[in-house]
């Protein structure tokens, strides 16, 4: 496909907010970004999206002056030329401000404390921060968002809709009304949908003070909900740019993507009921009540709910990673007690989880990539010496994974912090599936990956199934439940309030979620062309 253009909502003529051309990276032998080029109007909400790995963050680092791009190419921000390599002072003074992945919030820390981080003026022979002039500078970016916040309260006791509030100030401060643009780096990733709502609508505002904004997201219903234009990158280079979306469906977006359709899901051998199943008993901890369900070898059963119904809690509940008040996990006859159990107990009897958030929760980033897939095998550090044998079944325990859930690039010898945000859920997937668990316990299996990738993932969860693995997904996802699971519990107030058999269509989870609550759309109307302020 070539790049493809149109006219942007500022209209011709019109000084772009933001305008990249013929940018490139270049890191080691792998070249991130080739003379990319992005144009974001005045008065826009404009998407950036791509599969994993194809540059999104690496461009966002380039504009904050992260990482520098390789010679050549240029960055305006209102007409004003960014000179390279960016200094991040520089380009909070031409008006670029970001907010990062799941908001990038310290929550033992005050809303003023969040808002100024980085920012903060000191005085005196002491050096003391003034923290009146923080605060006044504080209040007055929060009612710029038309929306404030009591300044002293920690942000961990915000709401979500609150918190993201925060976010977005924080980065508005960079700019002023009628200028500059503000980039969301998957920031929307963390947020519930009554969340989006708001969040959307903030979104609004900012473009109402004439700042635009960059949307980089995973979430083509977003893209497709809350942006005015759309810019596609693959493989580090632009191959649509300023797309509108009124004129596009989600299928003309995977195809921009992937440059190619979507395949179907192939057919699935049926769990086998007579064989021996995984028995869970009369769990409770945090957040859960007396939870018990069977599962067939080859199944697999999602378990969703409303946020802090308590389908989120069980995976950590069931494999040690949270302490459980009771319950039992029995895998053919044998029980496991999770009152007591930790997670390398877990582990031996079979039970693996791959968590939410893999940064904190699943993968040593200054490890490579075969390290981290071999490590649940041999160990960590201190462990036995390997026998050519071992190294060579690593090595092919190594690339099959690479190869089945296309992990980019293929170069194995990388450490993981290395790789784009997606490919690293990736890794810790292949982690545990490499294990050949009895119960393979997933929570939110596909965040943070592309179309393309989700499809793969989906692919090798059946796949462990088909293998005679038993599998628990826990997420919100009503899609990606549909797609994968055979059976779907829903949760309310801690127990399992409703199962979903035979066929289960995204339509009747949500219908089963929201029983009792109504779920609104994820944006009422979108105004393409918005009113501004100045
Ligand atoms: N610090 C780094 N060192 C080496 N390579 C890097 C580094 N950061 C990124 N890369 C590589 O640059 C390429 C682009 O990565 P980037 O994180 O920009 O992708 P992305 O589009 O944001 O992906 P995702 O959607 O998965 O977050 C990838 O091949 C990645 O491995």
């Amino acid at each position: 496909m070539t790049a493809e253009h149109f006219a942007g909502p500022g209209g011709p003529g019109a000084v772009p907010r933001l305008q990249v051309t013929g940018v490139s990276k270049t890191f080691g032998s792998n070249r991130a970004l080739h003379e990319v080029s992005l144009e974001v109007a005045a008065g826009e909400i404009h998407g950036l999206i791509g599969q994993n790995g194809c540059g999104k963050s690496t461009l966002t680092k380039i504009l904050t002056g992260y990482h520098a791009a390789d010679p050549g190419g240029s960055i305006l921000v209102d007409g004003r030329s960014l000179r390279q390599p960016v200094r991040p002072l520089d380009a909070r003074a031409h008006g670029v401000g970001v907010v990062h992945q799941s908001l990038g919030l310290v929550d033992d820390r005050t809303v003023v404390e969040n808002l100024r981080l980085g920012r903060f003026r000191a005085h005196g022979v002491a050096r003391h921060i003034a923290w009146r002039h923080e605060r006044e500078q504080a209040r007055a970016v929060l009612e710029r968002l038309g929306r404030p916040l009591p300044l002293q309260a920690l942000v961990g006791s915000l709401s979500e809709e609150e918190r993201a509030t925060v976010a977005i100030a924080r980065a508005l401060q960079d700019t002023q009304d009628g200028r500059g643009v503000v980039v969301f780096d998957e920031s929307t990733r963390s947020l519930t949908r009554a969340a989006l709502e708001a969040f959307y609508a903030m979104l609004d505002d900012v473009v109402a003070t004439g700042t635009s904004v960059l949307l980089i997201s995973h979430s083509l219903e977003e893209v497709l909900a809350a942006t005015d234009r759309v810019t596609v990158l693959r493989d580090g280079r632009t191959v649509a740019s300023g797309l509108r979306t009124a004129d596009l469906s989600e299928a003309d977006l995977v195809h921009a993507l992937l440059g190619r359709a979507l395949d179907g899901a192939g057919a699935r051998k049926p769990a086998d009921p007579d064989r021996p199943v995984v028995e869970i008993r009369a769990v409770a901890g945090k957040g859960v009540q007396e939870a018990g369900l069977d599962i067939a070898r080859g199944e697999i059963v999602g378990v969703t709910g409303l946020t802090g119904a308590g389908h989120e809690e069980l995976p950590y509940l069931l494999t040690g990673v949270r302490t459980a008040e009771q319950g039992t996990v029995s895998i053919d006859g044998r029980a496991v007690r999770l009152a007591g159990l930790d997670c390398a107990g877990a582990i031996e009897a079979g039970i693996v989880l791959v968590p939410e958030g893999r940064e904190r929760q699943g993968l040593a980033l200054e490890l490579s990539v075969s390290e981290n897939l071999v490590l649940p095998q041999r160990g960590g550090p201190g462990r036995r010496a390997l026998s050519r044998l071992d190294r060579s079944q690593d090595r092919e325990l190594v690339a099959e994974w690479v190869r089945t859930l296309d992990i980019r690039p293929p170069r194995p010898e990388l450490n993981v912090g290395q790789l784009s945000g997606g490919n690293q859920q990736k890794v810790l997937l292949a982690k545990w599936l490499a294990t050949r668990p009895q119960l393979l316990v997933l929570h939110e299996p596909t965040q943070a990956v592309d179309v393309g990738a989700r499809h793969a993932i989906a692919e090798a969860i059946r796949a462990a199934a088909d293998a005679g693995c038993a599998v628990l997904v826990a997420g919100s996802d009503e899609n990606e439940l549909a797609v994968l699971c055979d059976r779907v519990l829903v949760f309310r107030d801690g127990r399992i309030a409703e199962e979903l058999t035979d066929d289960v269509p995204a339509e009747r989870i949500v219908q089963a979620i929201y029983r009792d609550a109504v779920r609104r759309p994820l944006r009422r109307s979108r105004v393409p062309q918005r009113t501004r302020r100045t």
